[in-house]
């Protein structure tokens, strides 16, 4: 490109009687001068627009739908537990499944939409022609099945699932700013809801983000300040009712509140990082209490616990169980660690070497939640679990729902193939008790034989050691 500069020459009367142009090649400059104007408005690893290019582009589409009279939805979008695939996996991947999820994004919407990475593992999507509020949660439900099918990524078969939250205008906002943030707290309430769903915009949402905040700053010093406690729920013998192990579930004594169960907290605790921190407190809680009872003469029974993602993924997560058992000196035997399907499958290698070492200490390892959260059983053989646990939401409408009876029983039959005990969650009734038995499921917990209690209280259902005896659990155990 030349640019031309022109300065005319003058005789001595102040007549113009000729004049210098200088031809000038801007090219480089030009080039340059738009390349920055680029890169100060897109996202540099995935090439997306950033924040401030998804701002100008709310305004100008803010200014058409009020003009036609027409909506537009933002949509905030979270990839959840993101950080675990950077801090297993590394960077390097973790950047090449930003880039994969940036693809995806970008095919399930229209040209005129815009898709935005505002950092991390967050997208911000604008859509700027929306005639239905419905049409919004197709598109939600489009991004999440994009996103939720695997990634391939240098030799690693990923899967992760993302949260959405949608704000709609003129309802949930005036302007950009304000849709955005509306959006980001609904993308907040889905990661509440469980994560790996959309949610809509909502006013309660406001007084519920000042409540979320006030738990993670309260969060923080929980362990030092002692307002964790654990409850125990009993594992139990189907047949005759007998307690033969027990389930250990934290509640927070927050201290201007009632007693806070953990759906409320653990989320906010994984999000901010304290999961780790909390996690290891009941690892060694768990072991204090199995001592205690010891030393108060009582046989303990085995006491399962839930390892989150995050904490699984913790490089010093082996490190930190070899330190509680040799400090408390408590037998593994007596300890089973429960995780979800979707944590082992996030890296299956991984997570296969883990629960070798595991299983080498001697601590079992279940399944929890079990047909809820992955298609494929072909892992089980691969895994070598000890448990699986049955969801609570097969066995709660089994009576009811004849479906939902036949997976419990190809679950029961699996096991028994790949001898691998089984265990029914929430069970709530005696005829679901009945159903149970009558499938040949041995184990099983639920409100029909206890609720989460206290140590105090579950130290009821424990022997006393017998003086030159071994209990009937370390007889039925092999030890
Ligand atoms: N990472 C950690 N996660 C934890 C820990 N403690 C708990 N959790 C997670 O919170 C989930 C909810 O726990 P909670 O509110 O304690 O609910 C448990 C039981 O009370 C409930 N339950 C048991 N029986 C019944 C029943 O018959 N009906 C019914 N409606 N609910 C019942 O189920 C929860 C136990 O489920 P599970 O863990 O799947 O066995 C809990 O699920 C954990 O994910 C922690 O220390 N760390």
């Amino acid at each position: 490109m030349l640019m031309l500069v022109f300065a005319p020459i003058h005789d001595a009367g102040g007549k113009v009687a000729g004049a210098v142009i200088v031809f000038r090649d801007v090219s480089t400059a030009r080039h340059m001068s738009s390349q920055m104007t680029h890169l100060a408005q897109h996202d540099c690893l995935t090439d997306l627009p950033n924040r401030a290019l998804l701002s100008d582009r709310i305004t100008q589409a803010i200014e058409m739908a009020g003009r036609h009279q027409t909506l537009l939805a933002v949509l905030f979008l979270d990839l959840d537990r993101f950080k675990h695939v950077n801090d297993s996996l590394g960077h390097v991947v973790g950047d090449h499944l930003l880039l994969s999820v940036a693809r995806r994004l970008t095919m399930c919407v229209r040209a005129a939409d815009t898709v935005s990475r505002s950092g991390g593992d967050e997208f911000v999507i604008l859509l700027s022609e929306v005639t239905h509020a419905s049409d919004v949660g197709r598109t939600a439900e489009k991004i999440i099945a994009a996103l939720t099918s695997p990634h391939s990524i240098n030799g690693h078969e990923l899967r992760i699932t993302v949260s959405v939250g949608i704000s709609i205008y003129p309802r949930d906002g005036a302007d950009g700013e304000t849709l955005i943030k509306n959006a980001d707290l609904a993308m907040y309430r889905a990661k509440d809801y469980g994560r790996n769903n959309f949610q809509l915009y909502g006013p309660d949402m406001s007084t519920r983000s000042v409540e979320r905040l006030d738990l993670e700053s309260g969060l923080r010093g929980a362990i030092e300040r002692q307002e964790f406690t654990l409850h125990y729920q009993s594992r139990v013998d189907i047949a005759n009712g007998a307690v033969i192990g027990c389930e250990a579930l934290i509640r927070w004594q927050h201290p201007e509140r009632d007693l806070i169960p953990p759906l409320k907290f653990i989320g906010i605790a994984e999000e901010c990082g304290l999961i780790v921190q909390i996690g290891h407190w009941v690892l060694s809680e768990v072991c204090r209490q199995i001592r205690s009872w010891e030393d108060a003469g009582l046989q303990p029974v085995p006491v399962s616990l839930n390892i989150s993602a995050l904490e699984f993924r913790n490089r010093r997560f082996l490190d930190s169980v070899r330190t509680v058992l040799s400090h408390t000196g408590v037998d593994p035997h007596y300890l089973e660690f429960e995780l979800t399907e979707s944590v082992l499958m996030e890296n299956a290698e991984s997570s296969s070497l883990l629960l070798k070492e595991l299983k080498k200490l001697g601590i079992q390892v279940a399944i929890d939640d079990f047909g809820t959260g992955y298609s494929s059983l072909s892992y089980l053989s691969y895994f070598s679990v000890d448990v699986l646990k049955i969801d609570q939401s097969f066995v709660r409408d089994m009576e009811a729902n004849p479906d939902n009876a036949t997976i419990i029983s190809a679950i029961i039959g699996m096991c028994e193939g790949l001898k691998c005990r089984v265990i029914a969650e929430g069970v709530e009734t005696q005829e679901q008790r009945g159903l149970l038995l009558a499938r040949r499921c041995r184990e099983a917990q639920g409100y029909l034989f206890s609720r989460p209690i206290v140590a105090a209280e579950f130290a009821r259902f424990l022997y006393p050691i017998a003086p030159d005896e071994k209990s009937a659990f370390a007889k039925c155990a092999g030890a």
